[in-house]
């Protein structure tokens, strides 16, 4: 009995030393330079998320990390700042007519130089002809010679032909529907595909945001994938929220909808919308823009319909800017590329053949080379400084 018990607590000993042995192993600190636990400085999320040492560390710059958004260009003064590209556009007009109205007496072939330096700037016939009768009258019954007078009639010429009384102004206000719910101004922009009608859109909510109106776009050219990433660039760099078909393809009308929609809801003043405005045949073009037209409308008038011309196609683009005109109901018309031609007559050709005022012109593809027309601005430009 006496070595049975003596066994039995020489067991228990070793089991208790074999325990604390195995808990020395498992719980003492391994060595020199263990690690210490943790402190809450040690778990903070920069150094969480530090690369390796040795991995390169990129410093974002503060724009990068929070995108700021820019302060578009004032809008007035735009057309003088711009007066050099304008009269590059029409210096050969404005320069070749002083020179012919100047001669000492002015004979047929002189009337006739004056109606081929109209024509080649793209006046178009029909004010050509205007101008040309009004001209010989002056000269018949003034007389006029002197380089200062002969300026000061072509100039009143030119004017009324561009005709400063029709109102370019955008409308712009929120308006009130007939059930007492206040909406926004929306304008629809159409035109041929490469006229510069999404760049336009972008460089329009600049012009809109620079006079302090809130804006919404709506991209329902959904026909080009591109041009909705293209528009929410335009509009993510002034603040301005782009409305998109999730899909390429979708619906136009259903995309100009849910925008106008946004626009009431978020209580914008303008919603602008981008059309495809492919011009396979007329027909195809009526039903497009009607639908988009009618989708619209069951939320809010609209207020403007913008034709976006490119001004380098010159007549070229008369024919397109009829077509439009039957089947959109345009209220105005957006000259672009206006730099990069020397015919810049075709404001006169556009307005006569659409019966609608020009009421901004494109001059370069930077984001504030768009500017509200101003027809004086634009006849001194073409017959630049005097003498
Ligand atoms: N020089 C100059 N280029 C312009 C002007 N306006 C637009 N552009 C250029 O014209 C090209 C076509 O412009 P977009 O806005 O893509 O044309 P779009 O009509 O929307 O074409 P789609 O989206 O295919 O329908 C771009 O390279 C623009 O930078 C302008 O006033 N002057």
């Amino acid at each position: 009995m006496t070595n049975a018990t003596d066994l039995t607590w020489l067991w228990i000993l070793l089991a208790v030393l074999v325990v604390a042995g195995l808990l020395y192993v498992l719980l003492a600190p391994r060595g020199r330079g263990a690690k210490k636990p943790p402190t809450l400085d040690e778990h903070s999320p920069d150094q969480a998320e530090a690369p390796e040492a040795g991995g390169e560390v990129e410093t974002l710059p503060e724009s990068a990390a929070a995108p700021s958004t820019e302060t578009p260009a004032p809008t007035a003064g735009r057309l003088t700042r711009l007066r050099d590209r304008l009269a590059r556009s029409g210096s050969p007009l404005g320069s070749a007519l002083l020179a012919v109205l100047s001669r000492d007496s002015l004979t047929e072939d002189d009337w006739d130089e004056i109606e081929e330096i109209l024509l080649l700037a793209d006046v178009g016939a029909g004010p050509t002809g205007e101008i040309v009768d009004g001209l010989r009258t002056r000269v018949r019954v003034e007389g006029v010679r002197d380089p200062a007078a002969v300026r000061a009639m072509l100039r009143s010429a030119l004017l009324e032909i561009i005709d400063p009384e029709l109102d370019r102004s955008l409308a712009t206000q929120r308006v009130t529907r007939e059930d007492g719910v206040t909406v926004p101004a929306v304008t629809l922009v159409v035109g041929v595909n490469g006229t510069g009608k999404t760049t336009t859109v972008g460089k329009l909510a600049r012009v809109l945001v620079a006079d302090g109106s809130s804006v919404v776009l709506g991209a329902a050219d959904t026909f080009r994938a591109a041009a909705a990433d293209q528009l929410e660039t335009w509009g993510a760099r002034v603040g301005v929220p782009t409305v998109r078909s999730e899909r390429e393809g979708g619906d136009p009308a259903s995309v100009a909808f849910d925008a106008v929609r946004r626009g009431r809801e978020d209580g914008t003043d303008v919603v602008l919308v981008d059309t495809a405005g492919r011009l396979q045949n007329k027909a195809g073009l009526m039903d497009e823009l009607g639908k988009i037209r009618r989708v619209i409308t069951k939320e809010a008038p609209l207020a403007e319909v913008l034709l976006v011309l490119d001004a380098t196609t010159g007549q070229n683009g008369m024919t397109q800017a009829r077509v439009f005109g039957e089947v959109a109901g345009v209220t105005g018309i957006v000259l672009t590329k206006l730099d990069g031609t020397a015919k810049g007559g075709i404001v006169v050709a556009v307005q006569r053949e659409l019966g609608v005022p020009v009421k901004l012109v494109g001059l370069g593809e930077g984001p504030d080379d768009l500017a509200p027309f101003d027809p004086a601005e634009f006849v001194d430009a073409l017959l630049g400084d005097p003498a």
